[in-house]
């Protein structure tokens, strides 16, 4: 048996904005960062001690990580970050308002590239504003990997080799496990677990700050499906609010 935690980052300027962020690196709003140390001390009231965290390489899933150790006084644990866990890349629908794309073109299209799960947004250009081609800290990712969209499918093929070659070892030694990261690549990580299928994952929302928790069995899956939330009223408001964005 072994402990998994999953945290979203608490609410971005972005989320807070209602854009559609994906990899830009927007940073925790005030109240994201409260979450991000409630997040904390939910862990210290369950009596969850992680022995090891890993994270995205976006600024919003490190602050909250930080932020959530820190009140949880383990900011010396080992941290591990990758691209793999990034948020969704959303596209040419990065920077836009989430409201104005729903209205431009309609609930259907919109939710298709919000929440399908193959469909894609379009491509962003590589001199768009909201770009990464020329973010540093994509440097050494070999060009073909550099993702200019993706939908949660590609999220899904992109995560799992992370999930396998660096989280599943974490748990096969015994080690509680703390993923910090993303409102989509966590989607993509709880679909895999869970076994959803690729209709029933448009409904599934995870809320920012909230930390989940999974014990998994001897094959890495849940002995509950869908685990627990460590405050489960306040993440069955949250999931409502995300699932209502853009209306
Ligand atoms: O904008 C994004 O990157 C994500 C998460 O904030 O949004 P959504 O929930 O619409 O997929």
């Amino acid at each position: 048996m072994a402990t998994l935690v999953l945290l979203r980052h608490g609410e971005s300027d972005w989320n807070a904005k209602g854009l559609f962020t994906g990899w830009v690196d927007v940073r925790l709003s005030p109240a994201g960062e409260a979450e991000a140390r409630r997040g904390g001390q939910l862990l210290v009231e369950a009596g969850l001690r992680p022995d090891v965290v890993h994270t995205s390489v976006l600024s919003r899933a490190i602050q909250t990580a930080n932020l959530a150790l820190e009140a949880a006084d383990l900011l010396w644990l080992p941290v591990r970050r990758s691209w793999r866990l990034n948020e969704r890349h959303y596209g040419a629908l990065q920077g836009k308002n989430k409201a104005q794309t729903r209205e431009e073109f309609g609930e259907e299209q919109f939710m298709l590239w919000r929440r399908s799960y193959d469909t894609p947004p379009p491509p962003i250009a590589d001199d768009d504003e909201y770009s990464q081609v020329n973010d540093p800290r994509y440097a050494t990712l070999p060009p073909e990997l550099m993702p200019r969209t993706e939908c949660l499918k590609d999220v899904v093929h992109r995560m799992l080799p992370y999930w396998y070659d660096s989280i599943v070892p974490d748990l096969a030694s015994g080690r509680t496990v703390l993923v910090v990261a993303h409102g989509n690549s966590l989607r993509a990580l709880v679909k895999h677990l869970d076994d959803i299928s690729d209709e029933a994952i448009a409904k599934l929302n995870i809320p920012t700050g909230i930390p989940l928790r999974y014990e998994l069995d001897d094959d890495f899956k849940p002995l509950v499906k869908g685990g627990e939330y460590l405050d489960p009223e306040a993440a069955e408001v949250a999931i409502q609010a995300v699932a209502n964005q853009g209306r």
